[in-house]
């Protein structure tokens, strides 16, 4: 998979990297307050009160809430505020997280109080109204982003504030949440808009060739190895390099990013001689990355570096009342304006009540296909299949042009090419989705794609974006 390089995201937003104008208003929020009452088994009272939006607690210096026991793992639990309620989520500690004395490991708080239990420690946890106010930004889109909820406008805030600086940022989110597109507006409007933007996304690369990806190779550093070339960091000299499914970042390449990132200068494969790299660095991830440096699959000295500023990017079940302005926005980029009438009241009162696992690259693709079909008679509406094991059918009769090895063969390839149409159908277009889901690797799936003529990027992930 070849890196994506973009010469300059959008010099036309911020020439020169200027401060663009803001648009923040200030607006009351709840809080909470933490009253640690016992920590590692002995009675304490300390109190921490918190108005963000992602609150970590566990063992290690690095949470907001740092707990001197030896039972609490190091990245324990966090608490997220989410606009139906405050959510407490167990980073798979080692003992387990108990609210209000039941073992939980992603819930909402019972409020206005109630108790997190985590090791031999205890925290009453009490809503209280806000004094002070966060900010958000007054408009409901942020470049291509769209978003008139709260936790959106909430993150428009924060991006504004990133964009500003050169801080490696660490983007969380489930799949189709618009990562990507948060990445490229903090660069269109950062001062390396005019610069190399060169997306990698780690999840695509085979394990054995990642490193020349990333760092490049000299002549003869291994088989095939027939000339220089140059790799992704090189690319983005002076730029953004986006590592996109960091995550699945191989363990023995972690340390060599680190020193990449440290150091500031990288080494192609084979050759000895170090060169300077000068380039700021933005991670997507749709797992929580907390949770694979408690499970040892993810180096917790890269995760620091690489989540300097951490954005998470809610789900679109957190915000369906951005459902309708979605919609008009994908009808808008498809200029298919005319065919508004088709998302009646009705339908878009389903819409917010359906859960979108695909997040908003499955609400843009089903726009899409009901613009496409001119109604909502599409394959997600039909009812489901009739159950086919009773009573069984006889197989079709064979004929026998074929010798049994092309028959065969052909037999193959027309599995293959329905299977893959219903998978990339069920992911959305979603490689990494669908790959999860056949529960092969995704270099297979492109191979297979690829073998059947399905158009994809040399990407990946994003292809029907
Ligand atoms: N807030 C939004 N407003 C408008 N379009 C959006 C928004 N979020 C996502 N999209 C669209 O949804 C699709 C998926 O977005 P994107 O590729 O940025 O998601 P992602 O989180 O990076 O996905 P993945 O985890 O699969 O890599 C794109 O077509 C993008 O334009």
């Amino acid at each position: 998979m070849e890196p994506r390089v973009t010469p300059g995201v959008n010099p036309g937003i911020n020439p020169g990297g200027k401060t663009i104008p803001r648009f923040l208003r200030a607006t009351p929020a709840p809080r909470l307050e933490l009253k640690i009452e016992r920590e590692a088994g002995k009675a304490t009272s300390r109190v921490v009160v918190f108005d963000g939006d992602a609150l970590r607690l566990g063992s290690h210096d690095a949470n907001d809430v740092v707990f001197s026991d030896p039972h609490v793992s190091r990245f324990h639990c966090r608490i997220e505020r989410t606009p139906r309620a405050w959510r407490v989520i167990d980073q798979d500690s080692l003992n387990g997280t108990r609210v209000s004395g039941v073992p939980i490991r992603d819930a909402d708080l019972p409020l206005p109080d109630c108790r997190i239990e985590l090791g031999d420690s205890v925290v009453l946890v009490t809503e209280v109204p806000s004094v002070q106010s966060v900010e958000i930004l007054d408009q409901p889109s942020f470049g291509d982003l769209y978003g008139a909820s709260f936790p959106m406008r909430r993150l428009f805030a924060m991006l504004e504030r990133v964009c500003e600086s050169e801080a490696n940022v660490l983007i969380e989110g489930e799949s189709g949440t618009g990562k990507e597109l948060v990445a490229t507006e903090i660069v269109r409007r950062g001062p390396r808009s005019h610069k190399p933007f060169v997306v990698v996304d780690c999840s695509a690369i085979s394990p054995s060739i990642i490193e020349s990806e990333l760092f490049g190779h000299v002549r003869g550093a291994f088989t095939g190895a027939d000339r220089d070339r140059v790799g992704a960091f090189e690319s983005a000299q002076g730029g953004t390099i986006f590592l996109d499914e960091i995550g699945e970042l191989p363990l023995d390449m972690q340390p060599k990013l680190l020193r990449a990132l440290e150091a500031r200068e990288i080494r192609r494969v084979g050759d000895s001689k170090p060169r300077k790299i000068d380039v700021r660095v933005i991670a997507a991830t749709n797992r929580r990355l907390e949770r694979e440096v408690n499970h040892g699959r993810f180096r917790e000295d890269l995760y620091f570096r690489l989540s300097v500023v951490t954005v998470r990017v809610p789900p679109l079940r957190e915000r369906l009342e951005d459902v309708d302005l979605l919609v008009r926005a994908t009808l808008d980029s498809l200029d298919a304006q005319s065919s508004a009438h088709l998302f009646t009241p009705e339908v878009l009162a389903e819409m917010r009540r359906h859960n979108w696992p695909g997040n908003v690259r499955e609400l843009r693709n089903f726009v899409e296909r009901t613009v496409v079909l001119r109604g909502i008679e599409t394959r997600r509406d039909a009812p489901e299949p009739e159950n086919t094991s009773a009573p069984t059918k006889s197989p079709a009769p064979i004929g026998l042009e074929l010798s049994f090895r092309e028959g065969k063969e052909a037999v193959i390839a027309d599995y293959e090419r329905s299977y893959l149409g219903s998978l990339l159908e069920w992911a959305n277009g979603n490689v990494s989705r669908a790959a999860r889901k056949a529960k092969i690797d995704r270099m297979s799936l492109y191979r297979l794609m690829d073998r059947h003529g399905v158009r994809h990027t040399a990407h990946g992930s994003k292809d029907d974006d």
